[in-house]
C-alpha cells in the first residue's frame, strides 16, 4: 500500500518553543486518521506540515511522495485537500455559495472566469448536492451559518479530487443537529473506497466519524499512542493525554468520552 504522508523524526520549532518533538508517523492512502489532543498540543502544526505550508525544523516530511521543502510547493499543494477555518476567512462574504465551490477547480477565491469548462459545472453540482448544498447554490458565503459554512469549505475541498484530505476541526461550533449531519456525510464521504487517505483534527471522540480506522493522541509536541482506532482510544491513554481520569465508550459505531467519579 502507497504511503500518502511520512514524518521522519520531525521536529518544528517557533519562537524558542518545540511544537513537535521528533514524531515519526506514516499514513497510507486507504486510512482514515483523526487526530486528538488537548489545547496546543501541536494538532493544527501536523496538518500544516501535511499541507506543506509548513516545513519541519529538523527531520524529514514527505507528501504524496515529495519531500516537503524539497519540491514546487503550489503543485504539490493542488494535490490537497485543506478545510480549516482560517482559509474560511479568505473566502468573500460577498461570494455565492456555487462559486465558492466551482473556483476551487482553478485554486482561486472570488470567481473570476466568464467561462467554465462544463466538466467543472458538473463536478460542482455533484459535489454539492453530495454535501446538501445545492439548495444554497446562490446564497452568498457571507449569510451563511456556521454548519453551512464548514459544509462549504469541505465541499470546496472535495471539488479538486485530492490525494490527501485535511480535515481541521469539521464539527467544530456546531449545534447538535447540524453536527450528526456533518457525521454522516463525513461518514459517507470516508466510506467511498474513491476517496483520498483522510488526517482529522478534533476535540472531542463524540465527533469522530464512523469508518475512520485510526487515531493518533498527541501532547505536547509528542505523540502518545498512534495505530488502529480501537487500540489507541483507551482509558488508560486518553487518560494520560488529557491528564485527568477519563474512561471511554464505544457504541453503534460512536465514541464517547466522560471524566470518572
Ligand atoms: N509562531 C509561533 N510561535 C510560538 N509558538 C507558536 C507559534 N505557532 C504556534 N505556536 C504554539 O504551538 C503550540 C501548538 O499549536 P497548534 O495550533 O499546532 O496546537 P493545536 O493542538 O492545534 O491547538 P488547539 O487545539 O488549541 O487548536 C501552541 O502552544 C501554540 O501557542
Amino acid at each position: 500500500m502507497a504511503s500518502v504522508l511520512e514524518l521522519h523524526d520531525v521536529s518544528f520549532v517557533r519562537g524558542g518553543n518545540r511544537i513537535l518533538d521528533q514524531l515519526s508517523w506514516t499514513v497510507d492512502e486507504a486510512d482514515r486518521w483523526v487526530i486528538l489532543g488537548p489545547n496546543g498540543a501541536g494538532k493544527s502544526t501536523i496538518l500544516q506540515i501535511a499541507a506543506a505550508t509548513a516545513h519541519p525544523t529538523s527531520g524529514t516530511a514527505h507528501v504524496l511522495g515529495e519531500r516537503v521543502g524539497g519540491v514546487d510547493v503550489f503543485e504539490l499543494r493542488t494535490r490537497i485537500g485543506l478545510a480549516a477555518t482560517g482559509l474560511a476567512r479568505q473566502i468573500p462574504a460577498t461570494e455565492r455559495v456555487g462559486d465558492v465551490v466551482l473556483t476551487a477547480a482553478y485554486a482561486v477565491t472570488g470567481r473570476w472566469r466568464e467561462r467554465y469548462e462544463s466538466f467543472d459545472l458538473e463536478r460542482a453540482a455533484e459535489v454539492m448536492d453530495a454535501w446538501d448544498l445545492t439548495g444554497l447554490s446562490t446564497r452568498t458565503f457571507g449569510t451563511l451559518s456556521d454548519g453551512e459554512r464548514k459544509r462549504v469549505q469541505i465541499a470546496r475541498a472535495v471539488m479538486t479530487d485530492p490525494e490527501l484530505m485535511l480535515l481541521d476541526e469539521p464539527a467544530g461550533s456546531l449545534d447538535l443537529g447540524a453536527r450528526e449531519s456533518l457525521l454522516q456525510s463525513l461518514e459517507e464521504y470516508a466510506s467511498s473506497p474513491l476517496a483520498p487517505a483522510i488526517i482529522m483534527v478534533t476535540h472531542h471522540v463524540e465527533e469522530i466519524p464512523p469508518g475512520f480506522t485510526h487515531g493518533m493522541l498527541l501532547r505536547e509536541g509528542r505523540i502518545v499512542t498512534a495505530g488502529p482506532l480501537e487500540d489507541v482510544l483507551t482509558d488508560a491513554h486518553l487518560t494520560e493525554t488529557f491528564g485527568l481520569p477519563l474512561e471511554i465508550a464505544h457504541e453503534g459505531g460512536r465514541w464517547a468520552a466522560r471524566a470518572t467519579r
